[in-house]
């Protein structure tokens, strides 16, 4: 749907953007994450024709973005990180003339710009003035401009910035919603959102794109806790000598139920894994409780990436 091909971005001295590739397909949410100053902003101007790189192409469906901007944009919602606000205009007025500058015709155009103030819970306030509105209402009139017209392609700088937790998670299932008709972008400083709503991560550090996975891939850590009761006393002994299983720790457990993390070999199949451990604690005439596949969190993995020594 949209390639980065060799981003580079020069803004004098400063290289905002150096050398980025990624390809996102059809119906993928990518969350954009980094540091302030990573140069979010500056790829997602890119990718919307906003902005020139200094070297690489930006091509949407296999077209070069740069030779057909104004075509392409047409075809994208945008939500940059600072909107142009028109605040003498009403806010129906305002959708109804991005609906004429990104050419949706004169007879759909109402219907357009009534299911954008639906869908981001403005309609009641499709007659106040842009200008009078709080910092969470006018982001919303923002998203409702990105949306115009349903774009296969939705680019997003910080859809939450000044929204409430209700509105946030108002938000993220619109986003949720969006996801299933259109590419989307995020760029968030807010991890969980993240983690809500996003199949792929990538994170940027100084420029540079440091991180490129799925997140079911990126929180995976390859352990499993298990709770059995504690009847067999060698349990661990069996547990540790399964050919997935690389380590086991015993947890702190009770008097009558027993916890361990149970350390994957590499490249074990995690449900493969689950059911023999099933196996084994059952034929070792143990009772299973409980046996998860436990989970890092964005925030640790986005630390350790920033933190990272170059
Ligand atoms: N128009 C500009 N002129 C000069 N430098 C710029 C310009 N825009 C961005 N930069 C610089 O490029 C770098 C990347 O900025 P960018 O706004 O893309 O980062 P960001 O990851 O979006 O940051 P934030 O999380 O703070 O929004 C920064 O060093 C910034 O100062």
């Amino acid at each position: 749907m949209i390639e980065a091909s060799h981003l580079t971005r020069q803004f004098g001295r400063t290289t905002a953007v150096s050398n980025v590739s990624f390809d996102i397909g059809s119906n993928e949410v990518v969350g954009l994450l980094g540091p302030n100053g990573a140069g979010k902003t500056t790829i997602m101007r890119m990718l919307s024709g906003y902005l020139e790189p200094t070297t690489g192409v930006v091509r949407v469906n296999g077209q070069d973005l740069g030779q057909n901007a104004y075509a392409l944009q047409r075809q994208l919602g945008y939500l940059p990180e600072n909107l142009p606000v028109y605040p003498d205009m009403m806010v129906a007025d305002y959708l109804d003339y991005v609906a004429t500058i990104k050419g949706i015709a004169p007879s759909e155009r109402m219907r357009a710009v009534k299911e954008a103030l639906h869908a981001t819970y403005i309609q009641d306030r499709a007659l106040d003035v842009i200008g009078q509105l709080s910092r969470g209402m006018k982001q919303r009139v923002g998203v409702a401009q990105a949306i115009l017209g349903r774009p296969r392609l939705l680019i997003l700088d910080e859809p939450t910035n000044g929204l409430d937790p209700r509105q946030t998670e108002q938000m993220r299932q619109l986003i949720t919603q969006l996801a299933r008709r259109a590419t989307i972008i995020i760029s968030t400083h807010i991890l969980q959102e993240v983690e809500a709503v996003c199949d792929r991560v990538l994170i940027l550090r100084n420029g540079q794109l440091a991180i490129d996975r799925q997140m079911s891939e990126l929180r995976s850590c390859g352990e499993l806790l298990l709770r059995t009761d504690n009847t067999v006393a060698d349990l661990e002994t069996q547990l540790a000598r399964m050919p997935q299983i690389a380590a086991v720790r015993k947890l702190e457990g009770s008097a009558e139920a027993g916890e361990y993390c149970l350390s994957l070999r590499e490249g074990s199949d995690p449900d493969t894994a689950a059911g023999n451990i099933a196996a084994c604690v059952n034929q070792a005439g143990a009772r299973l409780f409980m046996l998860d596949r436990q989970s890092r969190h964005l925030d640790d993995i986005f630390n350790e990436v920033v933190d990272r020594e170059d």
